[in-house]
Formats: structure tokens, C-alpha cells, sequence
């Protein structure tokens, strides 16, 4: 069963909650405290958030060692997850749409009647759950750039600000790599857009497999990339940098063209902020361009 996306989520398939449980169950005490958890749902649009709560209400059924929630935007676990002896498997179902896969964990076996009771719970959760799917596949369109699937300029200047401040608080290191083509104009205007489209999604695609974490890089706009090394990777940023170059000048669409890459990398410092070690990769990529293009300086 696939999980469904944002298009298929649809709203007149919405269900009514009379139609799902009687008037003597909602006066139960099950049944308040299914009220309690839909209202504490409906509070947060966030999927982490709502999963914690929904394991928590779980738990009251059944002891749990670990939930585990499987979406077409993401897969999430309620805090300190583990595996154990038994396990039970969901589908939470909004009418034919499957909005997510759920997974239980217990040292004590899931009776029918557990089951049971965990599927009357599991439907207080569908309609919080459709709407934190909602906002959360708009949020990662938002940081994304269409054409590569790539992060775009506003989710590369939350991650560096993040990586900063970690920086910071665990005394490590972060740095910027920003990546320009090199004579990339001329094949728009040699052989249109389309083909200067391929262009970028292919040294996307080359970037991608030559790197570790996908991530870390982004695209602006244009014909310009950047890569945010933390960690270890940090001390190997030049030879990243070159591998990088390389790996477009060996790419079938760019030798075809003549298209080749320059490279500028900053390395944080510490009370650096992120606008001046942006401008120090800036620097560093004009750098690179006026020495003759094809090629890495660094800060
Ligand atoms: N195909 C395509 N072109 C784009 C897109 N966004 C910007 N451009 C074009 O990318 C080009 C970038 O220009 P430059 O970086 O100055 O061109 P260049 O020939 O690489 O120049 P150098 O960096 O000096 O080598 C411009 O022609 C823009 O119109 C896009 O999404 N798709």
C-alpha cells in the first residue's frame, strides 16, 4: 500500500466522527479520554509532536516500548523508540487514501482486544494527522528549488545558521562551499533553456553522488550551488571542493558544452557570523573565476 501525497490528500473525503462512534461511547469513560487526546491533536500541526501524544494515549492500553510512524514526508519515532518481542502493524486510513504506517512495539502480546481498542484510537488521530501532512509537505516545498529537488537559498540559510550555533556550542566546525558554473550562459542562449535546464539537473545529480550527506547541498537559483560541510568533513573542504569540479567536468552534458565549475570555500571562524562567512566563500569563488575558472580557492 503507498502512502499517499499532498495532491491525493483530498478533502471531501473527510469523514464524520458520528458516523465512527456512538453518543453512548462518546459518554464513556474510553470515550472522554478519546476526546482529550483529539483535542491535545488538534493543537499541533506537527507530526513529531502529535505522534508523541498519540504513543502516549496508546500507552495507556498497552505498554509500549516504541511507535514508529511511516509517511510519504518522512518516517518519525516517539522519543526513545526501541524494538521488542512483539510488534503490531496499522495502516491509518482516511476513507481509500493511506496516510501513514504505524508500528508498535511491546513485551506484551497485542490481544484482539488490544488491537481493538488501539484502532478506535488510531482513528481520533486521522484527521490531525491529514492536516499535519498538509503543512508539513507545504514546508518542504518551500525549501525546496523545483527544478533539482535540491534544499533552495532559505533552507541553506536555516541549516547554516543551525550549523553555526552548533559550532559554537560544541566547539566544532562548519563551511561553506559555494559552487558557480563555469560559462553556463552561453549554452541558453545557444541552445535554450531546456537544455540549460538538463545542464543544472545533471551537476545536481553529479554533486549528489559525489557527495556524503544529500542534505547539505543546495541550489540558489541560477547556475550557482553551495554545500554545507560540518564535522570531519570540514578539513577535507578543498579536496571535496576538487572532487567536485571534477566530477562536472566528467559529466556528459557539461563536456558537451564547454560547461565547467569554479569553487570557493570559507571555513567558519570562531564569532564569525553567517553573513561574513558567506561573503568570505563569495570571495574566495570570484577568486577562483578571475584566476581563469575551473577550479578551487579557498579563504
Ligand atoms: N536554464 C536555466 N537558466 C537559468 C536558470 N536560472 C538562471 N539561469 C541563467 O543562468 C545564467 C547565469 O549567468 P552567469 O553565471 O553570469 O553565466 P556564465 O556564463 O556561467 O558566467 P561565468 O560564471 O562568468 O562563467 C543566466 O543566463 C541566467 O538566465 C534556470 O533555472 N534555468
Amino acid at each position: 500500500m503507498s502512502l499517499c501525497l499532498l495532491s491525493e490528500i483530498s478533502l471531501p473525503h473527510a469523514l464524520s466522527y458520528a458516523a465512527i462512534a456512538t453518543d453512548e461511547y462518546w459518554h464513556s469513560g474510553e470515550g472522554q479520554e478519546h476526546q482529550t487526546l483529539l483535542a491535545q491533536l488538534q493543537t499541533s500541526l506537527d507530526l513529531q509532536e502529535q505522534l508523541q501524544l498519540f504513543a502516549m494515549a496508546a500507552g495507556n492500553i498497552l505498554p509500549l516500548s516504541g511507535v514508529e510512524l511511516q509517511t510519504a514526508v518522512g518516517e518519525f519515532q516517539a522519543a526513545g523508540s526501541a524494538q521488542a518481542r512483539y510488534q503490531q502493524r496499522s495502516l491509518l486510513m482516511l476513507k481509500d487514501q493511506c496516510l501513514a504506517k504505524l508500528q508498535y512495539c511491546s513485551d506484551q502480546p497485542f490481544t484482539p482486544l488490544v488491537c481493538k481498542k488501539l484502532q478506535v484510537l488510531e482513528v481520533e488521530w486521522l484527521y490531525p494527522l491529514r492536516n499535519a501532512l498538509i503543512v508539513t509537505r507545504l514546508q518542504q516545498m518551500a525549501l525546496k528549488d523545483t527544478l533539482t529537488g535540491l534544499g533552495n537559498r532559505r533552507f541553506f540559510d536555516d541549516s547554516l545558521d543551525k550549523a553555526i550555533q552548533l559550532s559554537k556550542r560544541t566547539q566544532g566546525q562548519c563551511a561553506v562551499l559555494l559552487l558557480d558554473l563555469d560559462n553556463f550562459k552561453q549554452v541558453n542562449d545557444r541552445f535554450g533553456h531546456t537544455a540549460g535546464d538538463d545542464i543544472l539537473i545533471a551537476v545536481a545529480s553529479a554533486m549528489h553522488s559525489t557527495l556524503r550527506a544529500t542534505d547539505s547541498l543546495f541550489r540558489f537559483g541560477g547556475d550557482e550551488f553551495a554545500v554545507l560541510l560540518t564535522g570531519d568533513d570540514v578539513t577535507s573542504s578543498e579536496l571535496i571542493g576538487r572532487r567536485l569540479v571534477k566530477a562536472i567536468l566528467r559529466q556528459h552534458f557539461c563536456q558537451q558544452h564547454q560547461v565547467t565549475a569554479s569553487v570557493g570555500i570559507a571555513r567558519w571562524q570562531t564569532n564569525q557570523s553567517a553573513s561574513d562567512l558567506f561573503t568570505a566563500a563569495d570571495k574566495a569563488l570570484y577568486q577562483a573565476k578571475d584566476a581563469g575558472k575551473n577550479r578551487v580557492r579557498q579563504a
